[in-house]
């Protein structure tokens, strides 16, 4: 498929959702035209918070700008409006992974056996070559993870995504990232030593969220073991380092070292590491192509929706999809950012948002957490929380909410008292407000009869009780 230029409009179909992350719905998308599948990653404007469009938008500029086999390639952007033009939507279109994420195919792999290498060192080595060249752009990636890299319906293909966190380091002085405090970007168990200090997040930090990914690769799990604060405190403070899986061999144990090395400088960098015999060697797997879909019609579970931006649309292409999709009404993401918020306490994995949540990781070690408010100068916990009352006190953005989660995890507190917190926060208006919003908007017309019941009742009150208070003689001889 070839590249859309940003400002060409293309007329495309929305699919099932292949996974949620905290900035945005992922799902497959077809282009009418051709019938070729994309990923689109879609930010509702109406809702989402300001981050999540500000991280949207770092992402498209960031892969516009890219071009290397080892980075998910970009297709193009545009905005969609559904519903008369009350619900649009900001969406980045990337190339389409079948295979998941590298963690996914390593959970699969230990299915069938012990942990495969050949295919770890070559997996391993597409991640470092994509990070040797995003860092030779300029850019810090600031979100590795197992999560973050893809894989190809060849398994041979793994390029590296989600560059919503990645920061342009061109553009700001070597100097300042070093001597003020950063604010700390990415997913907290992988975050280097440095970066949850807040001191600095350059190139050597991807580096040492790689190793953690390897170790994730292998073993499925984060490399440190989710204690809320506690892994925080130990990731930034002590001089420990994950504990490197049994199944490893020598080599690549000795490769995740060089990566974990908690001295940023004493890191080995992406040109070091793409010499170490752990990867030198590596070649692709050998694996049978011919699987992956290319078109419509080759597709078993098509699950499309119309989408409404349909100018240019060829008409055969049209009537293939028609065969093959389903008539149910839009699910556009109303169980989408605020609800994923709301059940930041439960375990989250996206794979697949319309079966529901299953468990795999915690929502607090997602993208966006900012560590300032928990550390004092000295990194240690700025405050406690010794009782309920501090959670009933909060104003929370989403921001704080989370922080305070984390040290209300460590004092053993149940998730409903913070979901309490939630509602008793700034969004709560808002929340409900978007609630009627959806549901007025939604393809359920007994809420639009019950909403206008209740605006007609409303405004015939009104105008008894204004007429009354107005003219209350004319309104009793009315009544005499
Ligand atoms: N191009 C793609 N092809 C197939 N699946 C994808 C693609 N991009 C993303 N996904 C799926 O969607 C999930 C969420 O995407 P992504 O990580 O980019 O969202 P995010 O909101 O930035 O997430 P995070 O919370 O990690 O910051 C991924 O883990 C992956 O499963």
């Amino acid at each position: 498929m070839g590249k859309q230029s940003n400002t060409q409009k293309i007329s495309w179909t929305k699919g099932k959702c292949l996974g949620k992350g905290s900035f945005g719905t992922v799902s497959l998308a077809i282009n009418e035209l051709d019938g070729s599948f994309f990923a689109v990653k879609c930010v509702d404007l109406a809702t989402c918070l300001p981050n999540q469009l500000e991280s949207l938008e770092n992402e498209i500029r960031i892969l516009r700008s890219f071009s290397s086999p080892f980075v998910v390639e970009y297709l193009g952007d545009d905005v969609t409006s559904y519903e008369f033009l009350t619900t649009s939507y900001r969406n980045l279109h990337m190339e389409y992974f079948q295979g998941g994420t590298v963690v996914d195919f390593g959970a699969f792999k230990r299915r069938l056996a012990d942990v495969d290498e050949r295919i770890l060192r070559w997996q391993t080595r597409c991640l470092v070559s994509a990070l040797k060249y995003v860092h030779g752009q300029g850019i810090v990636h600031c979100d590795v993870k197992g999560k973050n890299a893809l894989v190809g319906s060849d398994l041979a293909t793994v390029k590296l995504a989600d560059f919503g966190s990645a920061v342009d380091i061109k553009m700001e002085s070597a100097g300042n990232r070093c001597m003020s405090l950063i604010t700390p970007r990415g997913s907290p168990l992988w975050m280097a030593p440095e970066v949850i200090r807040g001191e600095y997040q350059g190139p050597e930090s991807d580096v040492w969220s790689l190793g953690c990914t390897v170790i994730e690769m292998v073993t499925g799990k984060p490399a440190w073991e989710d204690q809320g604060f506690n892994s925080l405190s130990r990731i930034a403070n002590s001089d420990e380092l994950p504990e490197l899986p049994t199944q490893l061999s020598e080599l690549g144990k000795d490769f995740v070292k060089k990566c974990l090395r908690r001295d940023r400088n004493q890191r080995w960098s992406c040109d070091q590491l793409l010499q170490h015999p752990f990867l030198a060697s590596a070649s692709p797997p050998n694996t049978t192509k011919g699987s992956s879909p290319r078109c419509v019609l080759d597709f078993a579970n098509s699950d499309f929706e119309e989408d409404e931006n349909t100018e240019n649309v060829d008409d055969s292409a049209r009537e293939r999809i028609c065969k093959l999709a389903t008539v149910r009404g839009v699910v556009w993401e109303s169980d989408g950012w605020m609800a994923v918020r709301s059940l930041s306490f439960l375990r989250v994995s996206s794979v697949n948002c319309e079966e529901g949540i299953n468990t795999e990781y915690l929502e607090s070690m997602r993208t966006g957490l900012e560590f300032p408010d928990c550390f004092d100068g000295s990194n240690s916990v700025e405050w406690q929380c010794g009782n309920s009352e501090d959670v009933r006190g909060l104003k929370s953005s989403s921001v704080r909410l989370r922080c305070d989660f984390s040290a209300l995890r460590s004092h053993g507190y149940r998730s409903e008292n913070v979901e309490l917190a939630v509602d008793k926060g700034e969004f709560r208006f808002y929340r409900y407000c978007n609630l009627l919003l959806q549901l007025f908007l939604s393809n359920l017309r007994i809420f639009r009869y019950i909403l206008y019941l209740i605006f007609v009742l409303i405004t015939t009150l009104l105008q008894l009780f204004l007429s009354n208070l107005i003219n209350p003689k004319l309104s009793q001889s009315t009544q005499a």
